[in-house]
């Protein structure tokens, strides 16, 4: 397979080595110095572009792989309002498309106990639900896109739940921001983030009563988990036409 990298920072380069592991080459790398150069110059004859760069630039990056007929992996988070738009391009164009908040396995199971579990809770009463996320101070977005994913998971699966929020405090560029946890209306999912050193990612759903606690939680130990699945659905993405994400993958390795 002939990648192309698009950000080349942690994840860039955690890619990178796991596409040399695999025997795959990274034949072109885009990074900030060299942007102008994601063309389709550049870009003939590449398999898959894997995109990981910022909030701002991912929706450009994306659709500059689409416009030039090249399959793209994309996991960079804080801009996803408009993935719609950018999955009807490549539907309308014929491309190839894999986005996910997360490419780690673990999660993505987690993703799937999470809507179970929201389900369940329809007959159980007495709980109330929040979302709790850690990340490193390098992170740009609040709250992290896998914290997104289960506040949709819940909202779709649980009836007293039409939304969410995001108590983030001191963290500039929260989406749905209350300034209190009390502020919180009923009805909402709030979502807990926090910025402290190097932490890859912790996610946690808590249900709790006035009786007990109830919590499913995911740490990531290291970026190579999240890397290798991205390679995984470079791997998938191949030789495809269509939108994916990670339920189509799962579902193939069943
Ligand atoms: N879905 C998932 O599983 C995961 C998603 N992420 C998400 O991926 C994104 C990147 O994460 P991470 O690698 O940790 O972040 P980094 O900040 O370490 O890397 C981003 C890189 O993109 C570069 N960049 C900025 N603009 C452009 C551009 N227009 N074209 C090409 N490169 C550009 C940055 O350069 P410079 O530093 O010069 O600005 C930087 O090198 C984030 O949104 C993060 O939330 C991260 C991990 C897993
Ligand atoms: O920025 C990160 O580091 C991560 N971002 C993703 C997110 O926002 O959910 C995935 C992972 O948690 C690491």
């Amino acid at each position: 397979m002939k990648a192309a990298i698009i950000g080349y920072g942690k994840m860039g380069r955690e890619i990178e080595r796991i596409l040399h592991e695999r025997g795959h080459e990274a034949a072109l790398v885009i990074d900030t110095e060299n942007a102008a150069e994601l063309d389709a110059e550049h870009l003939r004859g590449i398999d898959v572009a894997l995109e990981f760069t910022t909030p701002a630039t991912a929706y450009r990056n994306i659709r500059t792989c689409i416009e030039c007929g090249v399959a793209v992996v994309s996991g960079t988070t804080g801009w996803t309002d408009r993935l719609p738009e950018l999955q009807a391009l490549c539907r309308e164009r014929g491309g190839a498309l894999f986005y996910a908040s997360n490419y780690c396995l673990g999660v993505n199971l987690m993703f799937r106990l999470n809507r179970c579990l929201a389900e369940m809770m329809n007959r159980v009463g007495g709980y109330d639900v929040r979302i709790g996320e850690v990340h490193h101070t390098q992170k740009k977005d609040a709250p992290s896109g896998t914290a997104i994913t289960l506040a949709e998971g819940i909202v779709e699966n649980l009836d007293a739940k039409r939304g969410w929020v995001n108590y983030a405090p001191g963290i500039a560029h929260a989406a749905n921001r209350v300034e209190r946890s009390e502020e919180t209306p009923a009805d909402c999912v709030e979502i807990r983030s926090v910025r402290e050193g190097e932490v890859p990612g912790v996610h946690t759903v808590t249900y709790e009563s006035a009786d007990d606690v109830l919590e499913i939680r995911h740490t990531i130990r290291n970026r190579r988990t999240l890397a290798a699945g991205a390679v995984t659905a470079a791997e998938f993405l191949c030789g495809k036409r269509g939108v994916f994400g990670m339920d189509d993958l799962l579902q193939q390795s069943k």
